[in-house]
């Protein structure tokens, strides 16, 4: 892979001087102008750029790193049927298989023998690599070879005998070591951009991360395991994690903590890594890390450019990780998705190229970070080539052996080209987009981004392989031909933080997709800046992003159109006139060269002739003849060579003819093929055509059938609205009715009081003539009690002038008038009383009367308030039911919606005011009686009824003594007052 900014100083220079091999505006434009491996005009460009590459072969110029490791023989073969023989640490020679000498010997930068274990291949061919990588470096490791050499085993290996991956993992956390940060703050994208997280991205990055090493080892297929294991044969490598447990991983970590430790010079930086799995199966990209259902079909992942049109695969998973055993867990995760086949060669064979990548960043100055490093450290175990009449594919792994041959063959021929190009120094197109594998790595392969490029080829030493084996090395001997320049040191300052932090912080979209919370592209990052501002919301942004999808599809397709058309009429255009031209200027060159000839011939035949002629002979004649015939003679030889050279010009204008004509028929296929794009692309437009038009329509019946529930809620509002109308005029009329009831009642009931006030009237009358009476009665007691008096006076003066003289006489007598006299004392006595009592009687009557007329002289029996605050007066009323009847009403009527009373005063305002306690004296009853009247909700047209009130008769002035017989009494007086305003 070709990731990470500590590249940083050729992206700028390489930016500028890269040729575009295409946004997607524009994708193929290499492609449109010089299709299979046109020349391009202009200089040859660099092919690999890697200064830091050390030269590793002795002409002094740096090449990508191949090694040849040779896998042992499992089944023992003799050794004399070896296909391959070591000659040196570098050099092999291969047995061509016809001859004992017929052997052709390759070179590789070194070679690993059968014996060489992980460890010695670890520390000598990928050490380096590793600590390049530590100091800010790309790097890339291919492992090549056909299907059962080794490849799997040489970058993964087994748990007993680890290989690349574990070593590298541990060499990098060993090295890192107290630098590592606890935390995710930091996490790169793309190829050189990074994020600030945080906190919820953070949060979000955890969540992965902890999900992953939860799940690393699924218990579920274990028994898939088995059934894996039990065709394995003894030693082959372990494709499926399933084996493995968190103690067979610590302890094969604590197998390997002595291999090897990088001193680095840290300085004041902090360091986060991140692993990312892919794999390319049938040509699309998966992402590892997401695990899907068995029914669910895995979503492939497209390839992207950045803004320096590096290569990198959009959405793809990084998982943050702080330990080696972390991410081999993670690794392992992966390879749980991993596709693994069996075939006739290798019983866990890989079905795809799968790809894992490490990722660096350093932070520097971690307190207030400015700047930063990525790197990446990538291994990438290629399928097997695989020859289809051995490995008995069918179906299914027919297509995948399909597949994987077709982009290795791509792979070589992007190798190839490259070659080419630099050994003759020309700039024919590679190409790269014919497969995912090679697009994918196109950068790295170009030179952009200064990655490391280094290729272990492994190779099964079998001699029913001997065929497969040669290609392989075939192709490794052009891989490691091809050869690196120089480039220039560029110092520009490395992106700051704060940049890329404007740049890259997004807000966090986890309702919408999980598997993608990172910006995408510049465009989107751009808009991400808007979010701060706007929040957008998910489907005003993909209908946004459609939209324009669909107005850069169109733009493509005319620009497609545009120059293919143009194309195809200047080639068209060229082809004529360049056939014109040619036909002309041939035939042209055939007329003036028949001419010429036919021509000399006929002088030469004139000249035979009068040289043949008898009579002509003179001797100086035949001299000047003969010699003439000589010049003739050498003019003729010369003119043959000059016959044969120009046929020879014919012959090759005729090649270049025939060329040309190839060269046109090239470019007829090539329009052939763009036509047939661009049908694709058309066939394409109009599916996209037809899904727009779909989801048109089906907005449209959605937007129809919001307009009908619109009109739907338009409607139950208004039918709504009107029963609320309803149901106040209800209440109204139930209002007005239960006044009219109340109003029946208090007239009754007033009708009642007034027969009683009526009664106690006459009942005071009475009492007041009996007290008369007794008032009489005591003035004659009074009287006799005087008479008597003075009768007793008159006897005791008597008796007292004559002594003696009937004295017992006198004596009775005076006792019969002194009891006479305690009998009348003691009548009076009691009539007196009686007379207290009366009196107090008739105050009490009168109060009450008087509290009558206080309560009835108000004309208030129009409200259901004013009844209630009557009913509260300390009255002996016995139709105190009507009003508990009525209060109980309005407590049932109480559950009506509050919304109904809007306007008005609820009905607890009501039952408030009906509670209301009027106590005191007459005047405080008056005022709050006043108060409760004022309070109480009545109808317009009611309230007339009080507004438009006759006064009031005044009490006072209604005579209270015994004359009220003659005048209108103050209860009648109030009955009257309340009858007619009733009628009112
Ligand atoms: N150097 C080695 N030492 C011991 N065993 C090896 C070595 N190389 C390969 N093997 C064994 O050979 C078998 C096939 O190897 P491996 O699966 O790595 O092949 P491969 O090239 O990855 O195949 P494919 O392309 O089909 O996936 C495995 O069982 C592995 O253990």
């Amino acid at each position: 892979m070709f990731l990470g900014c500590s590249n940083w100083k050729n992206i700028m220079n390489d930016s500028k001087d890269h040729h575009s091999t295409g946004s997607y505006v524009e994708p193929r434009v290499p492609s449109i102008t010089g299709f299979g491996q046109r020349k391009i005009n202009g200089k040859p460009k660099k092919v690999l750029d890697y200064s830091l590459e050390k030269c590793n072969d002795h002409s002094g110029i740096p090449k990508i790193d191949v090694c040849l490791r040779l896998k042992p023989r499992i089944n023992s073969v003799p050794t004399g049927l070896d296909t391959l023989t070591i000659l040196s640490d570098n050099i092999v020679a291969c047995n061509n298989g016809n001859a004992r000498d017929d052997v052709t010997e390759y070179t590789f930068s070194s070679v690993f023998g059968p014996n060489v274990d992980q460890k010695k291949f670890f520390d000598t061919w990928v050490y380096d690599k590793v600590l390049r990588f530590l100091n800010g470096n790309n790097e890339l490791l291919f492992a090549y070879g056909t299907t059962n050499a080794g490849k799997t085993y040489t970058i993964h290996g087994n748990i007993n005998d680890p290989g690349m991956i574990p070593r590298t993992l541990l060499l990098v956390f060993n090295s890192l070591n107290k630098k590592l940060m606890s935390q995710c703050k930091y996490k790169p994208d793309k190829v050189i951009a990074a994020h600030i997280l945080d906190e919820k991205l953070i949060e979000y990055e955890e969540d992965i991360r902890n999900n992953i090493l939860n799940n690393w080892c699924n218990e579920k297929t274990q028994d898939d395991l088995k059934s894996c294991m039990s065709h394995m044969d003894e030693g082959q490598t372990i494709h499926s994690i399933d084996q493995l447990t968190n103690q067979s991983i610590i302890k094969m970590f604590d197998y390997l903590k002595n291999d090897g430790i990088a001193s680095l010079d840290h300085g004041n930086v902090s360091y986060t890594v991140w692993v990312s799995y892919s794999e390319i199966y049938n040509e699309s990209i998966y992402d590892l890390l997401i695990t899907y259902s068995a029914n669910q079909k895995r979503a492939p992942l497209k390839l992207s450019l950045d803004q320096n049109k590096n290569v990198y695969v959009k959405n793809l998973t990084h998982v943050f990780v702080q330990s080696a055993e972390e991410a081999y867990k993670v690794m392992s995760f992966g390879r749980n998705n991993l596709r693994i086949a069996s075939n006739n060669l290798n019983k866990s064979s890989s079905r795809s190229h799968c790809i894992f990548t490490l990722k660096l960043m350093r932070v520097e100055n971690i307190e207030n970070p400015k700047t930063a490093v990525i790197s990446s450290i990538s291994f990438c175990d290629l399928a097997g080539s695989e020859r289809l009449k051995k490995t008995m594919n069918i179906g299914d792994r027919l297509t995948e052996s399909k597949n994987i041959n077709t982009s290795l063959l791509v792979l070589n021929k992007c190798f190839s080209v490259l070659r080419e190009n630099q050994k003759r120094g020309e700039n024919h197109l590679v190409p790269y987009r014919e497969s995912k594998l090679t697009q994918m790595f196109q950068t790295a392969l170009t030179g952009n981004n200064r990655t490391g490029i280094s290729m272990a080829v492994n190779v099964d030493m079998s001699p029913s392989l001997l065929e497969e084996t040669k290609q392989v090395l075939f192709m490794s001997a052009i891989v490691r031909a091809i050869t690196k320049t120089k480039s220039k040191p560029v110092s520009k300052p490395r992106p700051s933080f704060a940049i890329w932090a404007a740049n890259n912080r997004k807000s966090i979209k986890l309702a919408t997709s999980k598997q993608s919370p990172i910006v995408e592209d510049e465009n989107s990052l751009n808009e991400s800046k808007c979010e701060h501002k706007s929040v957008i919301s998910n489907e005003d942004f993909e209908a946004r992003f459609k939209e324009k999808e669909a107005i850069l599809r169109k733009e493509l397709l005319q620009q497609f159109h545009t120059i293919l058309n143009n194309n195809n009429a200047f080639h068209n255009k060229q082809k004529e006139t360049m056939i014109k031209n040619k036909t002309e200027m041939y035939e042209n060159k055939i007329k003036r060269l028949k001419a010429y000839y036919s021509e000399e011939i006929k002088e030469r035949d004139e000249k035979l002739a009068l040289h043949s002629n008898p009579n002509l002979t003179n001797t100086y004649e035949n001299n000047k003849n003969k010699s003439e015939m000589e010049n003739y003679e050498f003019r003729i030889g010369e003119l043959e060579i000059q016959k044969e050279e120009l046929l020879a010009e014919i012959n090759e204008l005729k090649n270049v003819h025939d060329l040309k004509k190839e060269d046109i028929d090239v470019k007829d296929r090539e329009i052939e093929n763009y036509k047939a794009m661009l049908e694709e692309a058309n066939t394409e437009y109009e599916q996209m055509e037809n899904v727009i038009n779909d989801m048109n329509n089906k907005f449209d019946v959605l937007y129809q059938e919001l307009e009908d529930k619109n009109l739907e809620i338009e409607r139950l509002t208004g039918s709504l609205e009107a029963k609320d109308n309803y149901i106040t005029e209800m209440e109204l009329l139930q209002e007005e009715r239960i006044t009219e009831v109340a109003e029946q009642k208090i007239l009754k009931y007033m009708d009642e009081k007034m027969e009683t006030i009526v009664g106690l009237e006459n009942t005071i009358i009475k009492l007041k003539t009996k007290n008369k009476k007794y008032n009489e009665e005591k003035s004659n007691m009074a009287k006799q009690y005087q008479a008597l008096k003075q009768q007793y006076l008159q006897m005791s003066k008597a008796t007292e002038e004559s002594s003696n003289t009937n004295e017992s006489l006198l004596l009775s007598k005076l006792t019969d008038k002194d009891s006479k006299i305690a009998k009348l004392q003691e009548t009076l006595q009691k009539l007196e009383n009686e007379l207290k009592d009366n009196e107090n009687k008739v105050k009490e009557l009168q109060a009450t009367i008087d509290n009558l007329k206080t309560a009835h002289v108000r004309p208030s029996t129009k409200s259901i308030g004013v009844v209630t605050a009557i009913s509260n007066i300390q009255l002996p009323l016995k139709s105190t039911d009507v009003f508990e009847d009525k209060e109980n009403m309005l407590e049932k009527t109480d559950h009506r919606p509050q919304r109904r009373c809007r306007n008005k005063t609820p009905i607890s305002t009501i039952k408030k005011s009906k509670k209301l306690k009027i106590e005191g004296t007459p005047d405080s009853c008056d005022k709050k009686l006043d108060e409760a009247i004022a309070n109480i909700p009545i109808s317009t047209r009611k309230r007339k009824l009080f507004d438009n009130k006759p006064p009031l008769i005044d009490s006072s002035n209604i005579p209270s003594d015994n004359s009220m017989n003659s005048v209108l009494s103050p209860a009648r007086a109030l009955f009257q007052v309340t009858k007619l305003r009733a009628k009112q």
